[in-house]
């Protein structure tokens, strides 16, 4: 029997969603699979998000694992992604994304209308704090990282509330923390968000038994005009950015929000697309037309966050 490699960092949530993956490969293809633990830097580096070098540092070394042959296959959370291209890999599989939302896990089973005034609300994500503030310009927005049962126990502790991503607390088996369920108009997702991408040596994405039947079509179509987006207006644009893309039935509809880091001025984009016979090119087109748009609308004049203000 074939015996894949599959690499994945040792996070909780790392090992859960590498383990669906693994599932889904043996359920598709029957082969054997090895697991292979490969630490990153943002597992090494204690700082916040916001201050970590560049992006990509859970990545990196998945990426180099792959590229030395220490794993044939690496499962990545979509929004922890940088948006260019990685030579000698590629992205073989996108499979079927879950919840995208963000996850208000508050005290006292409160929701984001309910918190009382001035409430402190944790998260490390410029994105979530901008859209927060948009709505709730009285919050005391504090900067957090860790885990997620890190962040959950500051709700305790110190803090009124946390924000974390729906996808990763069902996945911990931890949706039960959730006060609030975030409606995207009130707060876009991180482009990928809820989403993994599974890659592999570019090779091999044909002789890896099981790996492209994990593709799911309108998610990868979904998720490619997030990302064509981002791509587009990370060129000329620091302010944080939150986006979801939706594909129902033959059309794919893109919501974008850019906002000022201090919820000051928000700027959206909404457009949709009946879908051809390329709905990957279609999508990365209706990607760089909001992108385009949202520029010309001044979205590289928002306060920006620095070059490492990222997700
Ligand atoms: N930024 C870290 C990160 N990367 C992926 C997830 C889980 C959600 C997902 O897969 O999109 C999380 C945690 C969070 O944002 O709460």
């Amino acid at each position: 029997m074939t015996t894949v490699r599959i690499g994945t960092r040792a996070s909780a949530l790392a090992t859960t969603q590498t383990g669906h993956v693994a599932d889904a490969l043996t359920a598709a293809g029957g082969a054997q699979i090895e697991t292979v633990h490969v630490r990153t830097d943002g597992d090494r580096l204690r700082g916040s998000l916001t201050q970590l070098g560049g992006t990509g540092v859970f990545v990196t070394a998945l990426r180099d694992a792959l590229l030395e042959g220490r794993c044939d296959v690496a499962v990545h959370s979509l929004k922890d992604l940088p948006t260019g291209a990685a030579p000698g890999l590629v992205t073989a599989a996108v499979p079927e994304r879950v919840d995208p939302r963000d996850a208000l896990c508050a005290r006292d089973d409160h929701t984001l209308e309910t918190l009382p005034q001035g409430s402190r609300v944790g998260t490390g994500s410029p994105r979530r704090k901008a859209q927060l503030l948009a709505v709730r310009p009285d919050l005391d927005v504090v900067d957090i990282r860790g885990n997620v049962g890190t962040r959950l126990a500051r709700i305790t502790a110190d803090l009124d509330a946390v924000v974390l991503a729906a996808a990763g607390l069902a996945r911990l088996d931890m949706l039960d923390a959730a006060t609030d369920l975030l409606d995207p108009a009130v707060m876009l997702p991180a482009a990928g968000q809820g989403a993994l991408a599974v890659e592999c040596r570019a090779d091999e994405q044909h002789v890896i038994p099981g790996l492209t039947a994990l593709d799911h079509l309108p998610t990868r179509v979904a998720v490619a005009a997030e990302r064509a987006l981002l791509e587009h207006l990370e060129a000329g644009c620091a302010a944080p950015v939150g986006a979801l893309g939706l594909v129902d039935g033959a059309v794919l509809r893109l919501d974008v929000v850019v906002a000022a880091l201090d919820g000051s001025r928000v700027l959206r984009d909404h457009r949709e697309v009946a879908l051809g016979p390329d709905p990957v090119a279609q999508a990365v087109a209706l990607g760089r037309d909001a992108a385009a748009d949202l520029l010309a609308q001044g979205a590289a004049a928002l306060a920006p966050v620095g070059p490492a203000g990222r997700e």
